[in-house]
């Protein structure tokens, strides 16, 4: 499983294409949770390249199903915080080499450097019924925040049969319209970033961070 902390995810080069960031809750088959709202409302925004991948898999649920986005858009800013919270959390529970925290961070957040989120690439999200009401899929949308991590990765064990099969759609939904998935999240996807370059073999990434 290569993380966002590998230094061959920094090496894939970005030729910046200059698509602006445009709002998710311009396509209303897509459904945009507050949970994570921020004051400038970057939250709610990704590229538009992005997007419209997103509204083409929106299009090939099943009748009933929808997507759920928690997430796009995060400044760098809020990257940085959020990365060196997490490594204080891992410092608390007693690892103190750098190396090692990095790499442990990194499973649930990105060094800002790479982030796919910061480049406007990346989307948290999940699967809702028609009333918008959550499919089980296993486990929370940032599930580690509140200790689960073991339910975190796409492929976890012992996840039921129903979670199993909300994953499995989620995934060859998202994989179908060009997304990659982070293997530790099963709610993370991007497109057009250094990670997604690296695990797709496209010669760079065409966002960086905005
Ligand atoms: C913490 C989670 N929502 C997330 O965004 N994780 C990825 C790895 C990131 O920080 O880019």
């Amino acid at each position: 499983m290569i993380l966002l902390s590998d230094p061959r995810v920094a090496e894939v080069p970005v030729h910046e294409c200059g698509e602006p960031l445009v709002e998710i809750s311009s396509v209303p088959a897509i459904a945009l949770d507050p949970r994570e709202r921020d004051a400038a409302g970057t939250y709610g925004r990704v590229r538009a390249g992005a997007l419209e991948r997103l509204r083409s898999a929106a299009g090939t649920l099943p009748d009933g199903v929808g997507l759920l986005v928690v997430e796009g858009h995060r400044s760098s800013t809020e990257q940085a915080r959020r990365f060196a919270r997490y490594e204080d959390r891992l410092r608390r529970s007693g690892i103190t080499d750098p190396v090692e925290l990095r790499h442990r961070a990194s499973a649930f957040v990105s060094p800002v450097e790479v982030a796919p989120h910061c480049a406007g690439a990346a989307l948290d999200l999940t699967l809702v019924d028609a009333e918008g009401v959550e499919l089980d899929m296993g486990g929370a949308v940032n599930g580690h925040r509140s200790g689960d991590e073991r339910s975190c990765p796409l492929d976890a064990p012992g996840l039921s049969a129903r979670a199993r099969h909300n994953r499995d759609l989620l995934a060859r939904t998202m994989s179908g319209a060009g997304f990659v998935n982070y293997p530790t999240e099963w709610w993370h996807w991007s497109y057009g970033d250094r990670y997604w370059a690296l695990i797709t073999g496209a010669a760079c990434a065409d966002y960086g961070p905005v």
